[in-house]
C-alpha cells in the first residue's frame, strides 16, 4: 500500500459487503452479509493497517469490536479504531471502547456550544483519545491528517453508507473493496454502499477502475482504485 506522505493523509481502503442490489444492512439494521470465506479476508485486511474507521450509527446499531478476532492474531495485530461521531454519543460500554486496541473518537465542535455533548466528550476521553473538529460535522480532512500524525498511513473505511459517501464525495478513499453476496433484500430505507445526499448528475459521478476480481466461497470480491 502506498504512503500518501505528500498530503499527510492514510491511504484509505473502504471495505464493505452488499447484496447484489447494493444493500450493506436491511432496513432493521440487520447485516450479517459476508460469507466465512469473506470474514477471513477482511479480517487478514484488519491485520494488514494501521486504522479502522466506521461512521456512529455503525457503532449504535452493530456494535462492533473492529478488531483482528477471526484468523489467528495477537492484541498488537489490531489496528487504531476510530469512530466519526459528531454529538459523542459513543456509548461508554459500548465494545470499541475494550482494552483490545486504541480507540480515537472524533468529535464536532458542538462540544462548545453544548454542554451535554461536552460532559460526554470528557467521559469518552477517560477511555480514548478525542479529536475535536473545528466544524460542526467532523472536518474529514482535518481529521485525516490527524491520524496520519498518529502514524496511521494506512486506514480501512468501514462504512457505514453515509460516512462512505462523506468520505468519497471529500476524495478521501483511495481503493474500495466490495464483496458482493449472492442475495437481494430490497427496501427503500435499507442502507446502500453510499448514500448520504448523493450527487444530481452523472457528470458528478466518482469514476473507479476494476483492478481485481474474484470469487471467495458464494462471493464476489471487487476491488476498485479511486480515480
Ligand atoms: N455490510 C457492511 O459491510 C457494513 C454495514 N454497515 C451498516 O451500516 C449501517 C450504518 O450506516 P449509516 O446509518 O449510514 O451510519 P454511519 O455509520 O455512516 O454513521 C453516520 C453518522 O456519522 C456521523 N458523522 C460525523 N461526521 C460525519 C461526516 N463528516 N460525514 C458523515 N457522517 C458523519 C453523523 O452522525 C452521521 O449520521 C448499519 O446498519 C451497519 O450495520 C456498516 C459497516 C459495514
Ligand atoms: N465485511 C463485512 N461483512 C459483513 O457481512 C458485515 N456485516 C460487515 N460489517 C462490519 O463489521 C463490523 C463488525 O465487526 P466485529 O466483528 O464486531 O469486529 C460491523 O460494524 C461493520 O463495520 N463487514
Amino acid at each position: 500500500m502506498k504512503d500518501k506522505c505528500e498530503n499527510m493523509q492514510p491511504y484509505v481502503i473502504l471495505n464493505a459487503a452488499m447484496t447484489l442490489d447494493g444493500k450493506i444492512a436491511t432496513k432493521t439494521g440487520s447485516s450479517e452479509i459476508s460469507g466465512l470465506e469473506d470474514l477471513k479476508r477482511v479480517h487478514e485486511l484488519r491485520k494488514e493497517v494501521d486504522g479502522i474507521m466506521v461512521g456512529i450509527n455503525t457503532v449504535l446499531i452493530d456494535d462492533p469490536r473492529l478488531t483482528v478476532h477471526k484468523i489467528t492474531s495477537e492484541k498488537s495485530d489490531n489496528p487504531i479504531r476510530v469512530v466519526v461521531d459528531n454529538k459523542a454519543r459513543t456509548p461508554i460500554e459500548s465494545r470499541i471502547l475494550n482494552d483490545d486496541a486504541l480507540t480515537i473518537i472524533a468529535v464536532s465542535n458542538k462540544v462548545e456550544t453544548d454542554n451535554i455533548v461536552f460532559e460526554r466528550s470528557k467521559a469518552l476521553g477517560e477511555k480514548a483519545d478525542v479529536f475535536y473538529s473545528k466544524d460542526s460535522s467532523v472536518n474529514l480532512k482535518e481529521l485525516m491528517n490527524y491520524l496520519y500524525s498518529k502514524k496511521i498511513k494506512t486506514l480501512m473505511l468501514e462504512g457505514g453508507s453515509t460516512l462512505n459517501f462523506s468520505m468519497l464525495r471529500e476524495n478521501l478513499i483511495d481503493e474500495i473493496r466490495v464483496c458482493v453476496a449472492p442475495m437481494v433484500v430490497g427496501g427503500k430505507y435499507a442502507k446502500t454502499l453510499f448514500d448520504g445526499d448523493g450527487f444530481d448528475f452523472m457528470k458528478e459521478a466518482i469514476n473507479l477502475e476494476l483492478k481485481n476480481s474474484y470469487q471467495l466461497g458464494k462471493d464476489l470480491v471487487l476491488e476498485y482504485k479511486v480515480l
